[in-house]
């Protein structure tokens, strides 16, 4: 057993480990990071990006088979099942390189290809090393919880981790679940061909707001996506190719093929957490405020701390350790002012509180304004009008943001960055957004807030009067 010493010791490479390592080895701390499977981790293999690279493939043949309203022909798509996943495996091959062992050693980080395991409150092991580190980072992400539903270990099954390299097109897939990884997955099946039927336990994306939500549940019913809500999967029977599943309530469901996503469980497995003095709770690692787990030298980060599991909550993370095991300085991580994304079509986005959580907290000072897809010139010339943005805002703040339809996930960036800076409406109201874009949906809604100020107010009006009488 070789003996070891660094600064830092990050246990995973995946979105939120290489933040780590990257920013802190930068930053002149010695940094050992320890990847025990793929590097770039979910996100990179089994996550994000071929989730995104599959919906594209959807994407195009999608558009061949809806032109004739743009003037040009429908055609029947031709789909190569196993084409599109060729496709997802070079997008990712374009991406791995940037997460490799080659660039991490290149900028001075020492990766151990091996699982981490605690000996002590400061030593980890990872094959034949034993590592001592000043401050010790676990990021090791989250798997696909898979639910103990009676039948289901005896018929095959994808997850997430096998969805991406099955070559043959699903006849008909089943989903259970109906959040994130289901509802994206489903349309993009649809639209390379397969049926698709999803099974929803309670109310399908139950974290968004229902009503951009409901928007996007439409939109996916009418491409032919059959969503059964308040369906809690109770049994699964059959064999390969012929599956069943019957809901709690009576229903029964049969397909071809089966994707399980209904939820994550932390990573937490491997690492022998007790001998170190860290503390789990239901969804991951124990933390507080500062990320810091119950053992102070130890911080967990990303998916395996069991709150919000998407790739810039991971790397955000990663900035908050930085700050706190580097310079230790204090930082915090806060949940209001993150993002998320739902990149089905259309889009679905969210920041900061929906309208019942903006109610709630609110209360009489809550003002919701609306402005729809419809109106935008824009979105009229590309024919995406299905959708809206919805502002929440109190005392002249904005407090939370949802907007479904073409490119929401872009046009929440700019209320990310209005919440993340405590920004208030008159902000983005002063904005002049280029025309014609999806952007000046952001500045229509600014302009709905104002407008009834404004318009509708007898003051304004005498003012107005009174100043025309003046002027020359
Ligand atoms: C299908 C799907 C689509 C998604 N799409 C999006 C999206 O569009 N946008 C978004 O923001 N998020 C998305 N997510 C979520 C995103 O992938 C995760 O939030 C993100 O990967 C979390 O990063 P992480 O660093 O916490 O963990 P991971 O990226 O999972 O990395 C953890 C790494 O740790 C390694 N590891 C585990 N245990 C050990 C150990 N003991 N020792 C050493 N190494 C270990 C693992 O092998 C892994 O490589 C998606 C997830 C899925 C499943
Ligand atoms: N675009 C993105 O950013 C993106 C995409 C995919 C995944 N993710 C991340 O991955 C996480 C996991 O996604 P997910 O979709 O697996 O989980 P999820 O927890 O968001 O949704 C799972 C759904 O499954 C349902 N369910 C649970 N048990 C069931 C049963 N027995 N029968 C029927 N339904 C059942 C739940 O009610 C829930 O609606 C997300 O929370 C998100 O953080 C993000």
């Amino acid at each position: 057993m070789s003996d070891l010493k660094t600064d830092l010791l990050v246990i995973g490479a995946g979105s939120g480990g290489l933040s780590v390592a990257a920013g802190a080895v930068q930053m002149g701390a010695d940094v050992i990071l320890l990847e025990g499977h793929k590097m770039g981790g979910d996100c990179l293999n089994y996550g994000c990006v071929p989730s995104k690279a599959l919906i594209a493939s959807g994407k195009a043949a999608h558009a061949q088979a809806h032109a004739a309203p743009f003037g040009v022909a429908d055609v029947t798509p031709d789909v190569d099942y196993a084409a599109a996943k060729d496709h997802v495996q070079d997008v990712i091959a374009q991406i791995a390189p940037h997460d490799s062992v080659e660039r991490f050693e290149g900028l001075g980080v020492r990766v151990i290809s091996e699982y981490g395991r605690f000996l002590s409150p400061t030593q980890v092991q990872a094959g034949a090393h034993r590592i001592t580190a000043r401050r010790i980072v676990i990021a090791t992400g989250s798997s696909p919880f898979v639910p103990p539903i009676p039948g289901l270990d005896s018929v095959p099954y994808e997850t997430n981790e096998t969805l991406f390299d099955l070559r043959e097109r699903p006849e008909h897939l089943l989903v259970i679940g109906g959040g994130p990884i289901g509802l994206e997955m489903a349309q993009a099946h649809r639209r390379l061909g397969s049926k698709v039927t999803v099974i929803e336990g309670a109310r399908a994306l139950g974290r968004d707001d229902p009503e951009t939500a409901g928007v996007l549940l439409d939109a996916l019913r009418g491409e032919g996506i059959d969503i059964a809500e308040d369906a809690l999967a109770k049994e699964v029977r059959g064999t390969a190719g012929a599956i069943e599943i019957e809901t709690e309530d009576g229903r029964l469901f049969k397909g071809t093929h089966l994707l399980v996503a209904v939820g994550r469980k932390a990573n937490i497995d491997r690492l022998n957490l007790d001998v170190a003095g860290i503390k789990t709770t239901r969804t991951g690692i124990k933390v507080d405020a500062a990320l810091k787990t119950t053992n102070r030298r130890v911080y967990a980060i990303g998916d395996v701390a069991g709150g919000l599991q998407f790739t810039h909550v991971a790397g955000y993370h990663a900035g908050i350790v930085i700050r706190s095991a580097l310079f230790g300085l204090p930082a915090k991580a806060g949940t209001a002012h993150i993002p998320w994304v739902t990149y089905t079509a259309p889009e679905l986005a969210q920041v900061g509180l929906t309208e019942e959580q903006a109610r709630r907290e609110h209360g009489i000072y809550l003002e919701v304004v609306r402005f729809p897809y419809a109106q935008n010139d824009r979105a009229i010339a590309e024919r995406k009008t299905s959708g809206l943005i919805k502002v929440m805002v109190a005392r002249g703040r904005p407090v939370g943001v949802s907007i479904v339809g073409e490119q929401a996930g872009e046009l929440i960036n700019l209320w990310a960055f209005a919440l993340a800076n405590r920004l208030k409406m008159k902000h983005v109201a002063n904005m002049v957004a280029p025309y014609p874009t999806l952007g000046e949906l952001n500045k229509r809604a600014a302009g709905a807030y104002f407008s009834p100020k404004l318009f509708d107010n007898p003051k304004v009006k005498k003012v107005v009067g009174l100043v025309q009488r003046w002027l020359p």
